[in-house]
């Protein structure tokens, strides 16, 4: 078995940031227990947090140190303080947006999973819903995040301007299409092409890749279809491609289909460097209950070992998620009757990757109330 030697940002950011990434880390740490890694973790702040202690919502400090580590672990970041003031100068949004430009992190995988042990506390039908796997790729650097904005006619009119290159669109394209091949071989392009000009160009740009993944069937929908068709009929989905603030939208809209937000992990990459995050924000009305779900943190360090070539390891964290699933252990937002805590089930999955016995132990101790955390 080869070792290897890690560095890993955490950057834990705000709200429930903090409590998801520490049960992401303990069972990193697990996970380099189990298989004999080193994992250095090195926290910085970004974020509100940052804006607090420095000023800057992206200290200099946080970006070099996420220049030079081998990968990058964020919580969420995002305060009710900055939400609710519009003026606000520096906004804990700006310093994510600058890290994933600096970064160079312009695809954004994010998997959508119905996991059938939920399917039973999900609102949708779970006739309509189970054995769906999608894998949504999120242009994650341009379009209307990134476009000149500012106001005029004395501040009250204001604009977004979107704009995209085919060269952005290509490069993002064909890491979509080599997914596509890999999985059931279908990409459908999401995008709003009876009314933008981007969007035109994004169907032009990718028409003109297909042909070079004969495996794969292309095909397009409207973002406002889509968004209904991802609720009404799931399955028909493989790969999902398209910009960056359609992405954003119906990413969170799929994660109805998982059971939760809070179940959604995904991976940016790019030209390099890495970054894995869940795809939900800070929860600010969570913060400090116990009450987030840490799974979807956990499930983006997953990734994080995915992109380490660490494939077995990557497959024990998705397995040990599956146990606690199975046995519901769970926070209260998937299944009320259940009590667990945000530290629990993190401990539990944690255990689960060390040994199966010893975290069917541990649950008996959480009952118990005699609850030893890792
Ligand atoms: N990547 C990020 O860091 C990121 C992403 C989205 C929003 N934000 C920021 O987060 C703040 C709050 O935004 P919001 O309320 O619109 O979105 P949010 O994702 O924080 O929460 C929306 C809802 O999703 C559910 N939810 C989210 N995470 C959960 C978890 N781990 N477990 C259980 N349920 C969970 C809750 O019902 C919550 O009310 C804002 O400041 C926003 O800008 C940050
Ligand atoms: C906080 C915000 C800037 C961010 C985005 O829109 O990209 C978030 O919603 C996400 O999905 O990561
Ligand atoms: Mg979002």
């Amino acid at each position: 078995m080869d070792i290897l030697s890690k560095q890993i940002v955490v950057l834990p950011g705000d709200g429930i940031g903090p409590e998801v990434c520490a049960e992401a880390v303990r069972v990193l740490r697990a996970v380099a227990e189990r298989f004999g890694h080193e994992f250095q973790f090195d926290y910085q702040l970004m974020g509100a947090c940052a804006i607090d202690a420095t000023g800057s919502p992206l200290p200099e400090l946080t970006l070099d140190a996420c220049h030079q580590a081998d990968a990058v672990l964020l919580g969420a970041i995002g305060d009710p303080k900055y939400d609710n003031d519009p003026t606000a100068p520096v906004r804990p949004e700006q310093g994510l947006l600058r890290l994933r430009k600096e970064l160079g992190l312009y695809a954004n995988i994010r998997p959508v999973t119905a996991y059938d042990q939920l399917l039973e506390h999900s609102p949708l039908k779970a006739e309509r819903i189970q054995g769906t796997d999608i894998l949504i790729f999120r242009e994650l650097t341009g379009g209307v995040y990134f476009g000149e904005k500012g106001r005029f006619d004395e501040g009250n009119s204001a604009y977004d301007n979107c704009t995209y290159s085919r060269a952005e669109i290509e490069r993002i394209a064909h890491r979509a299409f080599r997914a596509a091949e890999t999985r059931r071989h279908k990409l459908t392009l999401v995008d709003k092409a009876n009314v933008l000009e981007t969007s035109r160009l994004w169907r032009e740009t990718v028409r003109q890749l297909a042909p070079q993944y004969p495996s794969v069937a292309l095909d397009y929908l409207f973002v406002d279809n889509a968004a209904m068709q991802i609720i009404l009929n799931p399955r028909q989905f493989d790969v999902i491609l398209t910009e960056n603030m359609f992405g954003d939208i119906i990413s969170d809209e799929a994660s109805v289909i998982a059971g939760s937000l809070g179940l959604l992990p995904s991976a940016s990459v790019g030209d390099g460097a890495a970054l894995f995050e869940p795809i939900h924000g800070s929860y600010p009305q969570a913060k400090g209950k116990g009450i987030a779900n840490p799974i979807a943190t956990i499930l983006s360090a997953a990734m994080l070992l995915d992109h380490f070539g660490l494939q077995e390891e990557a497959d024990t964290v998705r397995n040990a998620v599956q146990h606690a699933l199975n046995q519901q252990v769970v926070t209260p937002e998937l299944n009320p009757a259940t009590r667990y805590t945000t530290e629990q089930v993190g401990s539990f999955i944690a255990y689960a990757v060390l040994d199966i016995a010893d975290c069917e132990m541990h649950r008996n101790n959480i009952r118990l109330g005699m609850s030893t955390i890792i």
